[in-house]
């Protein structure tokens, strides 16, 4: 017999992620819904579409959803954690605002939230609380009672989210052929955002050079790099890149991009690189477009051996980490005293958004943090 874990005061679990197109035809909706507002030329939006038609106009980002949902129920069921699941996203359907109208149709009030995003940033947090906002504004609209919302803590130190790069490091270090294997580079790489946007993610406190957005990522490098050395007794050189500019040339976002990157270590002599995505939880579009095909086609006109590491996806390591989160915020809600799984020099970070967290260029309302207008 599993133990039981208790979710109360939870009664659902909402996985809240981006959304992608499923084909041809939801591409240019797609980017328009994702783009609404944003100020991002249309020659760039042009070149986007050019990614998602090259993959016969399908995100990978649902299938790989779809793979998280059935590993979270499967983890959930063995354990004995009886809480259901449900799926919504920002851009595309299963539509956030439609989700959460049938979770209040279930019966659910109390609604933990699951984003597919580890770290603190407006896009990787702020704006899903505001589409939360949104969706809660329209449901208040229908006349419909409001549920509760939640949202979990930032996971990248978690090690149920760690464990797994840290093994796909190591085996994209094995599969390099062994005579450059030794000297090879690792390049962690996530989504480049404005540097106004870094130094101002996370809580006010962590605010200016790079903010919470840098400082999260560089923990999880250093506690991959470290891993991967007392792993392999090899001390890898490493360094945090980024990837998937998008936005006006003149606004400067963080640096350096990692085709640059690797023309650099090309240009030192570097014998091999490896591409760790930490930024993404999954394979997403900016996976298999900008590394696998992007940086790839510019190692291969250096001639510089290079492999893109496993991203954590639907690896059940990661499904008992959630559980592990979801278990430990239950049970904090219940005013009970519970010591917070995470690795690294920064903590686990806070349950709550705080007043002032990831400020948006023009306000909104945003849920499920300190100011939230909801309860
Ligand atoms: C930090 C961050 C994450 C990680 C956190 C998280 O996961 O949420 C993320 C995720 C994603 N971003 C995605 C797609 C896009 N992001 C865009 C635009 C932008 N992203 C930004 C940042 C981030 N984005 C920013 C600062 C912009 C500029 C415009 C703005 O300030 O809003 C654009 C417009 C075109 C372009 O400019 O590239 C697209 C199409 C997809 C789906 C991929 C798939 O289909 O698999 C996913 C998971
Ligand atoms: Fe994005």
């Amino acid at each position: 017999m599993p133990d039981v874990l208790d979710p109360a005061p939870y009664d659902a679990l909402l996985l809240l992620s981006f959304g992608g197109p499923e084909g041809p035809d939801d591409v240019v909706p797609f980017l328009e819904n994702v783009t609404r507002g944003r100020g991002i030329p249309k020659e760039r939006l042009k070149e986007v579409g050019q990614h998602y038609f090259l993959f016969g106009g399908v995100s990978p980002i649902n299938a790989q959803n779809r793979a998280l949902l059935d590993a979270l129920r499967e983890d959930f069921a063995a354990h004995g954690l009886d809480l259901p699941v449900y799926w919504g996203n920002r851009n595309w359907a299963p539509y956030l605002t439609d989700t959460l109208r049938e979770m209040v149709a279930d019966g659910r009030r109390r609604i933990l939230v699951l984003a597919t995003s580890a770290y603190a940033s407006y896009s990787g947090c702020r704006q899903y609380r505001e589409n939360l906002a949104e969706a809660l504004a329209t449901l208040e609209a229908e006349g419909r009672e409001l549920p509760r919302i939640d949202k979990l803590r930032h996971y990248f130190n978690h090690p149920g989210f760690i464990e797994p790069m840290i093994e796909g490091v190591l085996e994209s270090l094995a599969d390099l052929p062994e005579d450059v294997r030794e000297g090879a580079h690792l390049a962690f790489s996530t989504h480049s955002i404005p540097e106004t946007a870094a130094d101002t993610s996370g809580p006010a406190g962590q605010h200016g050079d790079g903010g919470a957005y840098v400082r999260q990522h560089l923990d999880v490098a250093r506690l991959i790099a470290e891993a991967v050395r007392e792993r392999t007794g090899v001390d890898h050189p490493w360094r945090l890149v980024y990837q998937s500019r998008s936005g006006a040339p003149h606004i400067p976002w963080l640096e350096p991009d990692i085709c640059d990157h690797l023309e650099e270590l090309h240009g030192q002599g570097v014998p091999a690189v490896v591409m760790a995505p930490i930024g993404f939880v999954s394979d997403h579009m900016e996976v298999l477009y900008d590394l696998d095909t992007e940086a790839k086609a510019k190692a291969e006109e250096l001639g510089l051996p290079v492999r893109r590491s496993a991203t954590v996806g639907a690896d059940p390591r990661f499904a008992a980490a959630v559980r592990d989160l979801v278990t430990e915020r239950a049970a904090a809600e219940r005013g009970k005293k519970v010591a917070p799984c995470a690795l690294g020099a920064l903590g686990a970070s806070h349950d709550v958004c705080p007043v002032g967290c990831c400020p948006a260029r023009a306000p909104k309302p945003a849920a499920a943090g300190a100011d939230s207008p909801y309860a």
